[in-house]
């Protein structure tokens, strides 16, 4: 029998974080060491973070981009454990933190752990390198819960990110985030994003390849969280023992 795996959960009391706990409790590959919360103090069977790194060989974190680019930062400085990052909505300066961190440790970090949409990312890749900019607009529609903070949401972002670079493009040169009042034409070449937040949807995510005669979408429906809680365990599974790094689920799943 193989040694388990000890993991710390950051965000244990969120709806990833229990989903996570619940497949915890009933797979012998780990150790669950601990759950960090926004407060120690505030529920039952929390640790704090110094805890949790001098315990844990891999932190599963579902926070927010913010607190997860902090704990990044910690645990390079301590020398370890490994993080996995599932926490979306990041400023710029906090991905910085986070790959430079990833210098020090092993750090996968993904905005999807689902194999649909790393399946998906490889995709919408391959049809914005074949189909062009002058002819073929491209859209990313996102729904999810009522709840969620971040828009657009991580998946959205890697979607457009890959679509960007079928194109040979900056995502950031081409997105356009939301539309409102007298927009004007749409410039060719853009990558647009349309969120929805409404009642308990999982995860939506849809591609749009508009030409003037015909519609290509590509699209993904997340039906359970409890999947990326699966894809998140099989993403600890792979980084724990690694080399420092930044990697992604792309790599987990043999994509890259
Ligand atoms: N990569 C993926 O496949 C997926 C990613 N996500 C992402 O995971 C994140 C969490 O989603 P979800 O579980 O739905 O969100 P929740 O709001 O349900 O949970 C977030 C948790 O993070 C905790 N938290 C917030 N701020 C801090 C902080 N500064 N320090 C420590 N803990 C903190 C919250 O604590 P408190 O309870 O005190 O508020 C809460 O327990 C989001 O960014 C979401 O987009 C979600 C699903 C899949
Ligand atoms: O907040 C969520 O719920 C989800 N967040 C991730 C994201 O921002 O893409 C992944 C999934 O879509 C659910």
């Amino acid at each position: 029998m193989t040694t388990p795996i000890k993991v710390a959960v950051a965000g244990a009391n969120g709806r990833m974080g229990r989903a996570l706990l619940s497949l915890l409790a009933a797979d012998p590959d780990f150790a669950f060491v601990g759950g960090i919360g926004r407060e120690a103090a505030a529920g039952a069977g929390l640790i704090d973070r110094s805890a949790a790194m001098a315990a844990a060989d891999v932190i599963l974190d579902f926070t927010t981009g913010a607190a997860a680019a902090e704990l990044a930062g910690l645990c390079a400085a301590a020398g370890g454990p490994a993080l996995v990052i599932g926490a979306t909505g990041f400023e710029p300066d906090e991905l910085e933190r986070i790959a430079e961190a990833a210098g020090t440790i092993p750090i996968l970090r993904s905005g999807n752990f689902s194999i649909g949409i790393n399946m998906l990312v490889g995709l919408v890749s391959q049809a914005a390198r074949a189909l062009p900019a002058h002819g073929w607009d491209i859209e990313i529609l996102e729904a999810h819960h009522n709840q969620k903070i971040d828009a657009p949401s991580g998946t959205a972002l890697m979607l457009g990110e890959a679509a960007a670079e079928g194109r040979g493009v900056s995502l950031a040169s081409v997105e356009r985030r939301g539309r409102d009042g007298i927009t004007g034409g749409r410039p060719p070449g853009e990558i647009g994003f349309a969120v929805l937040r409404a009642g308990g949807l999982v995860g939506e995510h849809a591609v749009l390849f508009a030409a003037a005669e015909e519609v290509l979408t590509l699209s993904h429906s997340a039906l359970d969280r409890g999947m990326f809680a699966r894809g998140a365990l099989a993403a600890a599974r792979w980084i724990a023992g690694r080399a420092p790094g930044e990697y992604n689920m792309r790599d987990v799943l043999g994509l890259t």
